[in-house]
């Protein structure tokens, strides 16, 4: 029987950083100034391509924790044998989409190694708009929701949503998965191309257990203050 979370092995939450910077030498420099905080380092597809694997594997072996943010899709089978190659790999996350198939394939190809997977329900890129473009019919939270129950029903470990959906996700699959939460924005940080976008306070309020942040750490004038203030930001509403 393959692995799945129980609310006893669910991870304790926390910032999660993105590691989306042109090179690894800025990863490097960037995981070197940020690493006393305790981050996850995510490594998605940016730097994935160029040497991001070799530095996940640096960072594992230094102690830190790293998502490799890859949100495989694919057929049953190439989805399950790449799952099964990162699977003793040592990396805490790994990303696949919210397709029933694709995340009965990636749980089948984790097997009994420790590696949790998150489900992308849907893209904090895209509104209303943007979904309807892409074919769906149902309004985004909707599709939200049924994306998150086909998780929870396939035994998925998490789901990555947007601060709009995790109290109605929250509800949904109680303390059973981790919500995963990128698009928080600090108040007067600039959105960018993030459009359901809150504050990580009223993420945290709404039970986020993790916030991925990218741009308004890595992009500001010291990103060790950046990211101590967002942790003081979660840590407010935790206590
Ligand atoms: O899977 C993700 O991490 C993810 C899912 C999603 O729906 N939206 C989203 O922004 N992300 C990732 O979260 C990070 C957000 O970065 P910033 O917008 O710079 O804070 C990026 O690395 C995205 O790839």
């Amino acid at each position: 029987m393959p692995k799945s979370t129980t609310t006893a092995d669910k991870p304790s939450g926390g910032l999660i950083v993105a590691l989306d910077v042109p090179t690894i030498r800025d990863a490097e420099r960037l995981a070197e100034r940020l690493g006393d905080l305790r981050p996850v380092f995510k490594i998605g597809h940016q730097l994935a391509y160029t040497g991001g694997l070799a530095l996940a594997e640096k960072l594992i072996r230094a102690g830190q924790e790293v998502f490799l943010d890859l949100k495989l899709h694919d057929i049953p089978r190439t989805v399950e044998e790449g799952v099964r190659s990162l699977a003793g790999f040592g990396a805490t996350f790994l990303t696949v989409h919210a397709y029933p198939q694709t995340m009965r394939a990636a749980i089948a190809g984790r097997g009994e190694s420790g590696l949790k997977l998150l489900a992308v329900t849907v893209l904090t890129s895209m509104d209303e708009e943007d979904a309807k473009a892409a074919g769906y019919a149902k309004g985004v939270a909707t599709l939200v929701d049924e994306r998150a129950a086909d998780g929870d029903a396939a035994g998925i470990d998490g789901l990555v949503c947007s601060p709009m959906e995790v109290a109605s996700l929250r509800k949904l699959v109680g303390q059973r998965r981790s919500l995963v939460v990128p698009g928080t924005r600090p108040a007067g940080a600039a959105a960018g191309d993030q459009k359901r976008v809150r504050t990580p306070a009223e993420a945290m309020r709404d039970g986020a257990d993790y916030l991925v942040m990218g741009r308004p750490i890595t992009g500001a004038a010291d990103p060790v203050a950046a990211a101590r203030a967002i942790l003081a930001e979660m840590q407010a509403e935790r206590t």
